[in-house]
């Protein structure tokens, strides 16, 4: 893990989160904290409050109670583009792909940030053709993103994300619905961009979990049932009764 210590280990942390729908606490009082170059994933069963987390991570849910600190900042009232330009990406399905777009449109779309004007139109398509090459959509660039298979497009959402540059990069099931071949170079491809960024990621695929992540959250009806490397959380009891149904 490319982790830092030190006062700027913490890129990202809560606390006392919640968000109440109605009589229903989704997140009740979340402790996070996630450390600068780690692959942490969040799991638990349907209905835990991972999407909910998150969302109020990326400003896309507002929290009825608590804090959210972005390298020591408090972004919990922020707006989500504002945390955008902080460096949180957030990638959730493929509906942040715009279908009648080309590939290339869409990527340039996030790509635009952080070449302001001096950049100029050369430096803005090199940028957007090595984000394709990087998720492996090299050569796609004119196709609509409509006519790309299902897999594609979950890449394409992918570099949609990378385009912005972010410090945290926050996936939400990103290998829903991928073939095992694509999963294989999904991780592969997570591994290097953790190089540079930090990962959070909800994910039901165990073994893609126990695989990437340095260390796991596990949410159980809003809260955090436990925290661990992927070793200590398969030989947690708790969990194994709670989600992992062994
Ligand atoms: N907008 C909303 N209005 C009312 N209830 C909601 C809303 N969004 C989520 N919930 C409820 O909050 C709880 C947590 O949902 P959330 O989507 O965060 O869980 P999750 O762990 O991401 O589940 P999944 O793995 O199925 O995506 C669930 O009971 C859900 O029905």
């Amino acid at each position: 893990m490319a982790a830092v210590t030190g006062a700027d280990a913490t890129i990202l942390s809560t606390a006392k989160l919640s968000r109440q729908f109605g009589g229903l606490r989704a997140v009740d009082a979340v402790d996070l904290s996630v450390e600068r170059g780690e692959i942490r994933a969040v799991i638990g069963p349907n209905g835990a409050g991972k999407t909910t987390l998150v969302g109020m991570i990326c400003g896309r849910i507002p929290a009825s109670s608590g804090r959210v600190l972005f390298e020591g900042e408090d972004i919990t009232a922020l707006r989500p583009w504002s945390r955008v330009e902080r460096g949180i990406a957030y990638t959730f399905q493929i509906t942040s792909v715009f279908q009648n777009l080309s590939c290339f449109d869409n990527v340039a779309l996030a790509a635009q940030r952080g070449l302001p004007c001096r950049g100029g139109e050369a430096d803005l398509m090199s940028k957007v053709d090595r984000t394709l090459a990087r998720v492996g959509l090299e050569g796609r660039g004119p196709a609509l993103a409509s006519t790309l298979p299902y897999g594609h497009q979950r890449l394409l959402e992918l570099a949609i994300g990378l385009a912005l540059e972010p410090k945290l990069l926050i996936l939400d099931e990103p290998t829903q619905g991928l073939s095992e071949e694509e999963i294989v170079g999904f991780c592969a491809l997570i591994r290097e961009i953790a190089a540079d960024a930090t990962v959070l990621l909800i994910e039901h695929n165990m073994p893609v979990v126990m695989d990437l992540a340095h260390l796991i959250t596990v949410m159980d009806n809003g809260r955090i049932l436990a925290e661990g490397t992927p070793e200590e959380i398969r030989a947690n009891p708790e969990v194994q009764r709670a989600y992992l149904g062994t």
